[in-house]
């Protein structure tokens, strides 16, 4: 099925306290390839019980981890960040074959999850603490960080390798131990991430991943007080959920949840830059991503000009399998994403929009849809408030620079943004009012291990990468030592 150079990568088991099991029932549920349909194998379909197992080796093993040095959990971070580099291709087709996206962009989804790796490898040698000026004679204040515990992590289909690593990255750092439960539709790509790990030597227990019933799953993850910590990426409704399950165990949570992203084009933009920018934000992983454009908002000035360039370059997309050398979009996951996609065409079509480019289910069948251009987009219509996560990009018409932020700010998201200007007094008034996590300026592209990731309001809470994305995973211990004299 998979050509594979190495195929002890492709693990159809899960992995707990350093074993590959099957579900204690036997049952197992079938993985598919969304651009065939075909089924590339299954997992075991766990539960409770085995979730119990993977917690409790988590906790077993976090004593011996977190009494590691820095230094040694950087260099066994640092060797399964190498593993990761050297089997690239093997973890790209895997990554392709399960969740669609073109073979190239799969290679970079590699590099981009791997880099976090890399970032907190060293990330965990500056674990500061503070010391502070006694108020009392005869004292010693100091602050220290400590690792939280027991992570769990629950992922999303539509970066299997990196949204793990962005977690497992800064958790291991930090002297943490992990049990991930990725998306039943993409579950190989956490496999072999698991397959590495233990060939770079993270000692058995550290890192667990379990797959089968995300309710029975989550429900012990949520419930169980060993858990210390859960780290969710999905969608907001589900990201509510767990939060709520979490209150119980009052667990420190970070949320990377849904997005209704703005991209503002004002009349003083390059319109080049912004056209190349809209592809690349809003097509990118055929527009299933969570930064992904979902509303692009025009001046009057340069609408028609904008819009002629957007549609020219959007029909230019190549739409194939994902292991088609020219891919440069693949099918979107599964049939209820393209339900939703052909719903918000259809809303909008209905109240005056019009198709410049595509709008239908393409040719090829299945779960591929036709790169679409939206215009005469209005707020009434659900692509507005909604996000489509898939390839439609919607154009609507402003007047003036509040109208812009207005409207951009009109959602109970918060997460990425984007606008176009070359006016340096634009760009400050708003950027600073634009009520989002990530503002991409003349940039459509922002994602960077280097930078903190994540939103407000109903997109999440917490940062991932960067220098702030440790803390999510460390508690502060502040000590107050009297009877110093002197
Ligand atoms: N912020 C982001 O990056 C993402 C946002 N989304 C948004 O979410 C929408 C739906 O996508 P979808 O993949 O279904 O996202 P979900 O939020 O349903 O799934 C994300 C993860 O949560 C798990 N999950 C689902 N229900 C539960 C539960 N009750 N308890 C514990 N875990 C659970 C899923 O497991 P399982 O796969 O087994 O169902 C998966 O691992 C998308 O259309 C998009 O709008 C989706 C993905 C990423
Ligand atoms: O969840 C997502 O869609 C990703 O976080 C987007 S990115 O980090 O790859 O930009």
């Amino acid at each position: 099925m998979l050509n594979l150079k190495d195929a002890a990568l492709f693990r159809q088991q899960c992995y707990i306290d350093g074993a590959w099991q099957d579900a204690d029932n036997g049952e197992s549920q079938p993985v598919r390839n969304p651009s065939t349909g075909e089924v590339l194998g299954t997992t075991p379909r766990m539960g409770a019980a085995e979730t119990r197992r993977a917690i409790l080796a988590a906790e077993a093993a976090w004593p011996a981890w977190r009494a590691k040095t820095a230094k040694e959990r950087a260099g066994l971070l640092r060797k399964w960040y190498d593993l990761m580099l050297a089997h690239q291709d093997d973890l790209a087709a895997i990554l392709t074959a399960e969740q669609g996206k073109p073979f190239a962009e799969a290679r970079g989804e590699i590099l981009y999850g791997a880099s976090f790796i890399e970032w907190f490898a060293e990330e965990a040698k500056r674990i500061y603490g503070d010391t502070i000026p006694e108020p009392v004679a005869g004292r010693r204040l100091v602050v220290i960080k400590q690792p939280v515990g027991v992570v769990a992590a629950i992922t999303p289909w539509n970066f299997p390798n990196a949204m793990i690593t962005r977690k497992v990255g800064p958790a291991l750092a930090a002297g943490c131990t992990v049990v991930v439960k990725p998306a039943s539709q993409t579950p190989y790509s956490a496999l072999a991430l698991a397959e590495l790990a233990e060939r770079a030597g993270i000692p058995r227990g550290v890192f667990n991943v379990v797959t089968g019933s995300a309710r029975a799953i989550g429900g012990e993850l949520t419930a169980n007080p060993a858990v210390r910590k859960l780290s969710f990426t999905g969608s907001t409704e589900i990201g509510q959920e767990l939060m709520a399950q979490c209150a119980a165990t009052i667990k420190k949570i970070s949320l990377e949840l849904g997005g209704n992203a703005p991209f503002i084009v004002f009349d003083d933009a390059d319109l080049d830059a912004a056209v190349a920018g809209a592809i690349a934000s809003k097509f990118r992983n055929t527009g299933q991503t969570c930064v992904c454009t979902n509303r692009l908002l025009v001046q009057a000035g340069v609408y028609d000009e904008f819009a002629r360039r957007l549609s020219d370059a959007v029909s230019r997309l190549k739409v194939a399998d994902g292991f088609d050398p020219d891919a440069q979009q693949g099918p979107l996951i599964d049939q209820a994403a393209v339900d939703k996609v052909e719903a918000h065409i259809a809303d909008a079509v209905s109240k005056g929009a019009r198709v410049l480019v595509g709008g239908k289910r393409h040719a090829r069948g299945g779960t591929f849809f036709e790169p679409t251009v939206l215009a005469d987009v209005t707020t009434g219509m659900a692509v507005a408030r909604e996000e489509t996560f898939g390839p439609v990009a919607p154009l609507f018409r402003f007047e003036t620079e509040e109208e812009a932020i207005r409207m951009a700010n009109d959602t109970e998201f918060g997460l990425a943004s984007y606008f176009y200007s070359r006016d340096i007094g634009r760009v400050w008034r708003v950027a600073g009012a634009l009520e989002y996590g990530m503002v991409g300026i003349n940039e459509g592209l922002i994602s960077t291990e280097v930078a903190p990731f994540g939103g407000v309001k109903h997109s999440g809470l917490g940062r991932e990468g960067s220098k702030y994305g440790i803390d999510e995973y460390l508690e502060m211990k502040y000590l107050c030592m009297g009877g110093i004299g002197g």
